[in-house]
Parts: structure tokens; sequence; C-alpha cells
């Protein structure tokens, strides 16, 4: 999967894991028929455990309602499909893209009508011991659009709580990932990724993205700390916006987080911080579904047509002065 011309980033020297992202055929998308409101966006909360069924059945009906919603792209958290009770799970569910756990989801995409970025599934890795955990963008007739393997990878001792050391099993992933859509733009993240600015910096400044998606299974403790804060930190700091001078209102240009979240406990040992949130430019939330509410979608609608003009009162990507740092 090459990144087309538009999106080969400029500073490939700067930033040498760049490559091109998988070996994924990706066939060319049909014609899908038009939402019911085409900028309309959907993130997903859930609990997924490691019962396979149940959480593509859980899937299922947020996918429905979010299509009865009128909504074109629909963010599910990372580990939708799975989230693995004891050591190895994980390992042995893990299939390639063509395999039945993600074409399953792709009928899902193709049999409601709808966009799906499905944060972090457990995809056959390069070995036997590793899987890659990729964010996939399927589109309304069930292709896959583009995939995003995860690249920063969360071996952390949290504390209060206990060593998470995601190395042991999943392989990073060395490519930068944006898709277009029928929304705008899409920059594809996964969870622990959010805490790497330069990220986000460079999915917005180099790759021009219009909307960032994080989908999570953060911590309790993590979450409660740093979630939010985190979150509005990447809005506010890819945005651009300009005060309107004759009339003192804000212009925002609607360059959207989408952050679809696990929520609740998924066994014994694991229990994740909810609060899936859109947050606008501003880093106003402009959508949220609490912790306490484990399942369900919240939407928000876009405009795209403002970013050119807002872009163009205060550049921003022309101003930045310090590119060559990192
Ligand atoms: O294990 C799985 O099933 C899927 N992977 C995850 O849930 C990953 C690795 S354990 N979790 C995070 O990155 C949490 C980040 C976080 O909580 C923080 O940055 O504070």
């Amino acid at each position: 999967m090459a990144f087309s011309p538009r999106f080969v980033p400029r500073n490939l020297a700067r930033f040498p894991v760049l490559r091109a992202a998988s070996a994924v055929r990706i066939p060319v998308s049909a014609r899908c028929s038009m939402a019911a409101h085409p900028l309309r966006v959907g993130v997903a909360q859930m609990t997924s455990t490691n019962d396979l069924e149940s959480n593509y059945n859980t899937c299922s009906r947020l996918v429905k309602e979010a299509a009865a919603a009128g909504v074109t792209l629909l963010c599910l958290p990372e580990s939708f499909s799975f989230i693995a009770a004891k050591e190895g799970e994980s390992l042995k569910i893990a299939e390639p893209l063509e395999g039945p756990i993600m074409q399953r989801y792709c009928s899902l995409a193709r049999n409601s009508n709808i966009w799906l970025s499905l944060g972090g599934f457990q995809e056959k890795g390069p070995d036997d011991s590793h899987h890659y955990n990729t964010h996939v963008l399927v589109d309304c007739t069930g292709n896959i659009k583009k995939i995003y393997r995860k690249i920063h990878l969360f071996d952390v001792d949290v504390p209060g709580s206990m060593v998470y050391k995601e190395s042991n099993i999943t392989a990073p992933g060395d490519s930068i990932v944006t898709a277009e859509s029928p929304v705008g733009l899409l920059g594809l993240t996964v969870c622990y990724d959010l805490r790497f600015p330069e990220l986000y910096q460079q999915l917005r400044f180099q790759h021009q993205s219009q909307i960032l998606l994080v989908p999570s299974a953060f911590t309790k403790v993590t979450g409660e700390a740093h979630w939010e804060i985190l979150l509005r930190a990447r809005a506010i700091e890819t945005q651009c916006y300009v005060r309107n001078i004759s009339s003192g209102e804000i212009i925002l240009p609607k360059h959207l987080i989408i952050a679809a979240a696990q929520a609740g406990r998924h066994n014994e040992k694991r229990e994740s911080y909810g609060d899936s949130l859109i947050i606008d430019p501003w880093g106003t939330v402009v959508a949220r579904l609490s912790d306490h509410l484990a399942t369900g979608i919240a939407v928000a609608d876009i405009d795209l047509a403002k970013i050119d003009s807002v872009r163009n009162r205060m550049p921003l990507s022309s101003h930045r002065r310090l590119t060559n740092c990192f």
C-alpha cells in the first residue's frame, strides 16, 4: 500500500521509519450510497471480553444504531473484537485481515452502508509470537481502505495497578497513515500513541489530516489522570482558528479528534477508562459517552467547508519554525 503522492511526507529523512504500510491489497472501492447525514461521525464505546461472538454482536448492534442515526463514519475502540483474559489468548486468535474475523466486520460495514474505523485489531504478525495492533479503516462497501499498525507500544508500570508489556506479544508498526474518507482526511493512531505529540503534529502538518482518530483501551488509572487532558491538548495544538474581526465570531475549522474508548471491567485483571470523546479544534468536547455509560454511541456533525478559509487566515503550517528539531 503506497501513500498517494499528496501525502508522501516531506520529511522522510527525518523520520526514517516511514515506509509503505503493508502488503495488504486494497481493492478499488465501489461507490457507496449517500448516508442520511454525509458529515455525521459517531464514536462507540463498549466493554469487550475474550468472547469474539459476543463482542461482534455488540459491535453489530452499535453499527446498526449508528446507521439508523445517519452516521457516515463510526469509530469503534481498540480491541473491539477481543480483549484477552489470559496470557497467550490474543496470539491464539490473531488472524490476517483476510481471515473470517475481520471479513465479518467488513460485511457489517457493507450491510449497514457505513464506514468503520476499527481501532486495534489483533492482526497476525511477523512471527508466531507477535501480532500487530492494527487500526483498520473499512469503507461502506466493505473494503479495507487503509491500515495503521500501532507504533508506540504500552510497556508501562501503571502505579497502583499492573505492569503492561505490550511489546511481549505485539510487533510495532513503522508507518504514519492517513486515509481519505467522505468526512475528511483521517489520521489513524491507536491508544498509547496519544502520548507522543510528534505523531499528531506530523499527521496534521505534514499530511494535512483533518480528523484524528484515537481508538483506545486506556487503563482506569491513567485514563482518570490523563485521558481528556491529552486529547484536548492534541486537539488544541493541531488546530487552526481565526477570530472574525467584524463580528467577533470565532470561526473554527471542523478538525476533530475522535476517541473511541473501551469502558469498564473486561475480566478479573483488567479495567478500562471509558469517556469516549469527540473534540473540536477549540478543544471543546462536542460529544461524550461517560465512563459509567459502558456501551453506546455518540454522534457529531462536521463542516469541512470552513477549513481552507480558516487555514488561509492563520497559516499555522507556514508559521512553524522548529520542524527540523525532531
Ligand atoms: O491489550 C490489548 O488487548 C490491546 N492493547 C491495549 O489495550 C494497549 C496495550 S496493553 N493499551 C494501551 O495502549 C493503554 C494506554 C494507556 O492506558 C495510557 O497511555 O495510559
